[in-house]
């Protein structure tokens, strides 16, 4: 069966510490005319409003910053999702900073509440804090928390004011789903940079890492089959690609770069096996920052995965 792609732009870049995010959807578009490619022409996009404007007010709390707007993406990416979702097609996100996957990750349990939801985080980070652990405040670093319901109290350093507790709540509960998906749902390829809170969660709930190494050593497809071997008790899987996963030798065009990523190709064809995967319900490409590129390389190493991605479809 083809599927029919429906691509959501989520030009939000509120989440993240960095300023530029917002323009990598943008970025990915002119790549692909650069390209000459017809994608863009071919299938269908919606754009969900975001919030950008809240850029130029304070940050509120400096744990959470601006997470009333978070939460506000966070439900129009949910509901997005799950009206794609509810007319079969399959939803394609394109977005700046990564704390909208909170809000795809909803979305698709909105529309699929009894299905077991697996995950596979392909990025250099956990983004496993909460505000009470996060180090910089930036949403960005906590979409897998907001999935997890996890606070990470052991490790608390924060001191929240109340209106932050109930907007992280809120967020937690987005779709009145919590949790959404289970530690034994999850599997994180390319993690290599994280601090102490979730370092711990990681080893308290065993969850499972496939390393840049181990990727490199024992080859894409043999990762691809274990990945998907351990999320065979799930009925869906929703699959992150975070940009910063490639190595910064790439191109520098991602606001939180860290050394011993992947190569280009290896993400390609990561995701293309991994997308050939039937279950495998939605994906999610996010963080290309053109302000911090040169020759808007990020976009076109993003949008040449996306290409590879889309066309596994068809090779079913
Ligand atoms: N999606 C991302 N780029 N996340 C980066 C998070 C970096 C760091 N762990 C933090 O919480 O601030």
């Amino acid at each position: 069966m083809t599927k029919t792609l429906k691509i959501i732009e989520v030009k939000s870049e509120i989440g993240a510490g960095t300023r530029g995010a917002s323009l990598g959807v943008d970025a990915i578009r002119i790549a692909a005319l650069d390209f000459g490619s017809r994608f863009f022409k071919k299938h269908k996009s919606v754009e969900v409003p975001n919030e950008n404007h809240l850029l130029l007010e304070t940050t509120g709390s400096p744990y959470a910053k601006r997470i009333s707007g978070i939460l506000t993406m966070v439900e129009r990416v949910s509901d997005e999702v799950r009206a794609t979702l509810d007319r079969q097609e399959f939803p394609v996100v394109l977005a700046g900073d990564h704390s909208t996957a909170a809000g795809t990750i909803a979305g698709i349990k909105a529309a699929y509440p009894k299905s077991k939801l697996g995950v596979i985080w392909i990025d250099a980070h956990a983004d496993l804090h909460s505000p009470y652990t996060t180090p910089s405040g930036n949403m960005h670093g906590m979409p897998l928390a907001m999935a997890l319901d996890e606070d990470n109290m052991d490790a608390r350093v924060n001191k929240l004011d109340q209106e932050t507790i109930n907007y992280w709540y809120q967020l937690k509960n987005v779709g009145k789903i919590a949790p959404k998906i289970n530690y034994r749902d999850l599997v994180l390829i390319s993690a290599r940079d994280m601090e102490k809170p979730e370092e711990s969660l990681l080893k308290r709930n065993k969850v499972k890492i496939f390393t840049t190494a181990e990727l490199r050593k024992r080859g894409v497809e043999r990762i691809v089959i274990e990945t998907l071997k351990y999320l065979d008790h799930c009925d869906l899987i929703y699959v992150s690609f975070d940009v910063d996963s490639l190595d910064p030798t790439a191109s520098r065009g991602t606001g939180t770069p860290v050394a011993q990523g992947l190569t280009e190709r290896e993400a390609g064809n990561l995701m293309s096996r991994l997308i050939t995967n039937q279950k495998v319900c939605c994906f999610e490409i996010v963080e290309v920052n053109p302000t911090l590129d040169r020759e808007n390389q990020m976009a076109e190493h993003a949008f040449e995965i996306l290409i590879k991605a889309t066309n596994a479809f068809r090779n079913e």
